[in-house]
């Protein structure tokens, strides 16, 4: 009787064991799944593995203030080094030297308030990309921004160099599309004399970034495309 008893007790025990042992089982698989299976950009932009001897891209970051720049540059940094606080306006510049992948950019973020810009032509140097950085959640200040690349783009040792525009904050509710921005831009000229490439890019203080492979990719290409070019 006693026995019968104990292993009836002893039942609900095995029960919730084996319960435990299957969800952990099946979690241990997600897991795996999730590893080997990367399903955000953000997780497939963590994995891009250095090679050794990369090329070196020399960026140069420009836009009107708050645009997004300093944090665009930041987010090529892999883990946490990409949330740092982007809070303040930048007086001067910044540089962000990183390895990515197949290339070593070296990327120049230059103040955009106004007593900033004159000096945007100073670091015209060697460039391999101008990213012009608007934030496209703002057409009140597109005309600013059209009016400052046009004056920039004047600068004959600008002559050549690939233009990227990148349309940033597409997080935002009233962002307009990179291909509004862009002909907003009005840069249908400007790509008769050299090439221009249009990325939309998000950034926000929390939650994954987006657009930043495809700009990754297009960094990679870009002094191929000169190459064949020339
Ligand atoms: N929601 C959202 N906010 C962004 C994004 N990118 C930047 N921001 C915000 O916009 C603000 C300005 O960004 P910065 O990168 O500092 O702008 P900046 O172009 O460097 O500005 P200056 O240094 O003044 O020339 C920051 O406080 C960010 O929080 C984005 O993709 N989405
Ligand atoms: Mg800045």
């Amino acid at each position: 009787m006693a026995v019968a008893l104990g292993s009836l007790l002893q039942r609900p025990a095995i029960y919730i064991a084996t319960g435990v042992a299957g969800v952990c089982v099946v979690y241990g698989l997600y897991r795996a799944w999730r590893y080997f299976r990367p399903n955000t950009e953000d997780e497939y932009f963590e994995r891009i593995k250095n090679i050794p001897n990369p090329g070196e891209r020399r960026v140069l970051i420009l836009g009107l203030d708050g645009a997004g720049k300093t944090r665009f540059a930041r987010c090529f940094c892999k883990g946490r080094r990409r949330l740092g606080s982007t809070e303040e306006t930048t007086v001067g510049f910044y540089v962000n030297s990183v390895t990515l992948g197949e290339i070593y950019l070296n990327m120049w973020d230059v103040g955009g308030s106004a007593n900033c810009r004159g000096y945007w032509k100073e670091f015209v140097l060697n460039l391999d990309a101008i990213c012009y950085c608007v934030d496209s959640s703002q057409p009140a200040r597109f005309d600013e921004a059209r009016r400052e690349l046009h004056t920039f783009l004047k600068y004959e040792q600008t002559k050549g160099i690939p233009l990227i525009l990148i349309a940033t904050k597409r997080d935002k509710i009233d962002s307009v599309s990179p291909f509004a921005l862009y002909q907003h831009m009005n840069l249908d000229l400007v790509k008769k004399k050299r090439p221009v490439y249009l990325v939309g890019v998000q950034a926000p203080d929390s939650g994954a970034r987006k657009g930043f492979m495809e700009t990754y990719r297009l960094l990679v290409s870009i002094v191929e495309d000169k190459k064949k070019k020339v």
